[in-house]
């Protein structure tokens, strides 16, 4: 959902500044320099701030009283659940999805009367999302939603089998569906979806071949998926199902969905998938079908808003250190060496930066979310002349979207409307060459660009966790009638999201957070402008 916020008079000088998007009102808060400043006009502050969501209509007045009530009422109503129910007037059944496999309880272990232990999740069951209190907006990485960064609890949904289900699953027939780049942990989480919904007792379930392209392509065939037939799926990396960009109009995956009389659909993917999911889940309301869509989101970037973290990063991070390794070994046994390191990360730098850190051999890493020069005096290469002169050797790390500034753009996109980047490890490695030369001194350039290594491997034991957890709970929430929800982990929880939540803009590193600084303490790095 599209949230337009609209300032009014003499909040702050600095509002326009802070306030780039509704994004940073709800995930930033206020930045540090202009908070300082809001800070200090603390007494005039009329402090107006109108909330206007699609939905609704909220105004906040933090010098009313109840503002915080107020918000928390539009954050309930951004947050709740769609539900097939809303549309349709259904009677839940039991559920069929039995716990008793595992020993009941005998009452001892805890205060629960037996007979009320049941193992299920209740709708009202939530998870806090933010857990820090910020004593003002200047603490790093500070998410305030006023200026005096007042604590207001920010509850989610909790994922989970519930009690009562809305659909009979002898008679469902559920889809799943891969789409966007690779990304480790995709068959585990398909494995896991056909799991459970076996569990639960469906029958039809398939598989739709290389993304939204399968539910459009002539020639492309739906794969009745079965336990037997996923059990090992996950000993790979890749999809089982395949993946692609682009695609079929939202029209055209719906007709197909009713021509293929689906009930429930998995769509397993990034940014992009999500955005098409929702439109999926929306043209299905238009149209009144009892369609369960739900999300799991999946991308090496983890540049999905409001979650811990999507499944695939981990691996991916870990991937991306046995480059920095190799480059550092190359660097360090070379005279003059120094390894330079490419990584993914279409928008964000989450992968570079973590992989410098997990890596502990990184001396530059350089992310999109922070700008930075290579020329001039506090520029990189000036850097790495200094790190050659005393250390004799060094390691950067570049990921794929930083310094695009510096670099010319074609403006070409790819099949799903993606900017395709411009290359600057190729750049950095050019600049350094002719930077070296040009001073006169020996330095031996050793480029590793891993590119799809880190994406096409199998998922390393906690996105396994994660992608069975996520897998499991998407079916959940299809059975409990939600639809247009993603499944997902906030806060260490497992929750549902409503897809509309997470599709705002790509998540970025908080260059003003405490990751970014550890990051910094452990490279070395100055500011490179
Ligand atoms: N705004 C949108 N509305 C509807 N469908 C979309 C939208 N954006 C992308 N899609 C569709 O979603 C699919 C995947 O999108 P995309 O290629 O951007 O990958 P992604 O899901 O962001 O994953 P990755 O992290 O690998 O980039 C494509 O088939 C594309 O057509
Ligand atoms: O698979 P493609 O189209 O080459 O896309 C590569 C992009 O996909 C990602 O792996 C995931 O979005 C990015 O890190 C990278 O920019
Ligand atoms: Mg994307």
């Amino acid at each position: 959902m599209a949230v337009a916020v609209k300032t009014s008079g003499g909040f702050c000088n600095a509002q326009q500044q802070w306030l780039h998007s509704t994004r940073d009102l709800f995930l930033y808060g206020y930045s540090h320099s202009n908070a300082k400043e809001c800070k200090s006009k603390k007494t005039k502050r009329p402090a107006s701030l109108r909330v206007k969501a699609t939905s609704t209509k909220v105004e906040l007045d933090f010098n009313d009283p109840s503002w915080k009530q107020k918000f928390q009422e539009d954050w309930d109503n951004r947050f709740n659940l769609p539900r097939i129910t809303d549309i349709y007037d259904l009677k839940p059944r039991p559920t069929t999805f039995s716990l008793t496999k595992q020993r009941t309880p005998t009452g001892d272990e805890d205060s629960t009367p037996k007979d009320m232990w049941n193992g299920y999740v209740s709708n009202d069951d939530r998870a806090l999302m933010k857990v820090i209190k910020y004593s003002s907006p200047t603490s790093a990485g500070a998410e305030c939603i006023d200026p005096d960064c007042s604590w207001v609890e920010q509850w989610v949904h909790r994922a989970g089998p519930r009690k009562d289900i809305y659909y009979e699953p002898n008679e469902v027939k559920a889809a799943i569906v891969t789409c966007g780049g690779l990304c480790p942990g995709l068959n585990d989480v398909i494995r896991q979806v056909v799991f459970t919904l076996e569990t639960y007792g469906v029958k039809n379930i398939v598989g739709i071949p290389f993304g939204f392209r399968g539910f459009y392509e002539k020639g492309l065939k739906e794969m009745p998926l079965s336990r037997n037939l996923v059990e090992n799926i996950n000993l790979a990396g890749g999809s089982f199902l395949g993946v692609s960009r682009g695609g079929p109009k939202t029209s055209e995956i719906v007709d197909s969905i009713q021509a293929r009389r689906i009930d429930m659909l998995f769509v397993l993917g990034g940014n992009g998938t999500h955005a098409g999911a929702n439109a999926i889940h929306d043209e299905c309301r238009k149209r009144k079908l009892k369609v369960s869509v739900v999300a799991v989101p999946k991308t090496i970037d983890n540049d999905i808003p409001l979650m811990d973290k999507t499944f695939g990063f981990d691996t991916a991070v870990e991937e991306a250190q046995r480059a920095i390794n190799s480059a550092y070994i190359e660097a360090r046994s070379a005279y003059h060496g120094i390894g330079l390191v490419k990584l993914m990360g279409r928008s964000s730098g989450f992968i570079a930066m973590h992989a410098s850190l997990s890596s502990g051999q990184v001396d530059v890493c350089l992310i999109p979310e922070v700008p930075f020069a290579l020329d001039g005096e506090y520029g990189v290469l000036q850097h790495l002349e200094q790190l050659i002169k005393n250390t004799g050797f060094c390691v950067v790390c570049v990921a794929e979207a930083a310094g695009q500034e510096l670099l010319q753009n074609s403006g070409a996109t790819d099949a799903s409307g993606n900017a395709i980047l411009s290359d600057i490890g190729v750049h950095m490695q050019q600049k350094i060459k002719t930077h070296f030369k040009g001073i006169g001194v020996h330095a031996d350039i050793k480029y590793i660009d891993p590119t799809y290594m880190v994406r096409a491997c199998r998922a390393n034991a906690s996105d396994a966790i994660l992608c069975t957890v996520l897998g499991q709970n998407a079916v959940h929430g299809a059975f409990a009638g939600f639809s247009g929800i993603t499944s997902c982990i906030c806060n260490t929880h497992y929750v549902y999201l409503p897809v509309t939540q997470v599709i705002t803009a790509p998540k970025r590193v908080n260059h003003k957070g405490r990751m970014w600084h550890r990051c910094l303490t452990s490279t070395g790095q100055p500011d490179f402008r």
